[in-house]
């Protein structure tokens, strides 16, 4: 093993060497070492504002580093690249947005490239109609996404992220506003594009469970700092008390994790809670 976590002879899909993010005295995370491999699914953990998005943002290339290095399948992030499928963090459509579901989910395959489209029009219609079924999106295809529920619109994102076959996957709390049933059948479908399709999987949380038995890795950030590690390793109490200076009961219980205690709000070196952070963000906007 190296001390980023794999084994030598493995190419990382994802490396980060050192990696520091800070907003003036405000450090989210540093010297933040990590190697995920292709078909390796990481699970991204943390209170509010830790810094999860962030981190899939530095590695798609949106924004730099403060320090250290990051390297996309050895390269530097390009936000152009091909192969990288995303499901960002939640935000609704408006109701007049003129696509309908299919259209959304047939822009993962075609909407990056300029001139003919690679599959033909019969090939196309039939992958997405493929993907919207996958999860559970076929009866309402021709719907504007505009009018649909939160978590209609989130099922087509999965199904958009996983349209071109991506090699890698960033993901930002793909299971908000999903109902039991399609929380497993879009991690299902996330899980095979690792262990099939050998894609590196970055999967941000803040439930571990309807995906514990997929996570081979756990990053968990907290207070400017972080811990690596299996779910084994890191879901302790001892290292999530460690993690929010405070302490912290991990209980396992009928195959789930049970975490008692953790502080409401942490407080940021610059006076603000996550929680009001947020609310003026989104009153600015
Ligand atoms: N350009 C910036 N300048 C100053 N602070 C910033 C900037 N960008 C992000 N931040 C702060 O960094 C923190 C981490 O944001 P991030 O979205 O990564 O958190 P998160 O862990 O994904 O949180 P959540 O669970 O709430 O989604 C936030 O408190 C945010 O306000």
């Amino acid at each position: 093993m190296d001390r980023a976590g794999l084994p030598a002879s493995v190419s990382p899909a994802v490396s980060l060497r050192g990696a520091t993010m800070a907003f003036g005295d405000r450090v989210l995370w540093q010297d933040l070492d990590l190697d995920v491999a292709p078909g390796e699914f990481v699970a991204v953990l943390g209170p509010n504002g830790s810094g999860k998005s962030t981190l899939l943002k530095v590695i798609l290339g949106f924004k730099e580093l403060s320090a250290g290095t990051v390297r996309i399948d050895g390269r530097a992030p390009d936000l152009r690249a091909r192969n990288v499928g995303i499901i960002p963090q939640q935000k609704s459509f408006a109701e007049d947005t003129p696509l309908r579901a299919r259209d959304m989910v047939a822009l993962g395959i075609d909407g990056h490239r300029w001139g003919p489209r690679l599959l033909g029009r019969r090939r196309l219609a039939s992958r997405v109609d493929a993907l919207l079924e996958k999860v559970g999106a076929s009866s309402y295809a021709d719907q504007p996404v505009g009018i649909l529920s939160g978590g209609e619109q989130q099922r087509l994102r999965a199904a958009q992220a996983l349209a071109d076959d991506p090699k890698l996957l960033l993901c930002d709390e793909p299971l908000l506003s999903l109902d039991l049933h399609h929380q497993r059948a879009v991690s299902s479908l996330i899980h095979h594009q690792a262990c099939d399709h050998g894609a590196a999987v970055l999967f941000v949380t803040h439930e571990i469970n309807p995906v514990l038995q997929y996570v081979d890795r756990v990053v968990y950030l907290a207070g400017g700092r972080f811990h690596i590690g299996t779910v084994d390793e890191v879901m302790t109490s001892e290292v999530l008390s460690d993690l929010y200076d405070s302490p912290i009961e991990v209980i396992r219980t009928n195959g789930r994790i049970v975490v008692v205690g953790v502080p409401e709000t942490m407080e940021h070196p610059h006076g603000l809670q996550t929680e009001s952070i947020h609310e003026s963000e989104d009153n600015a906007r």
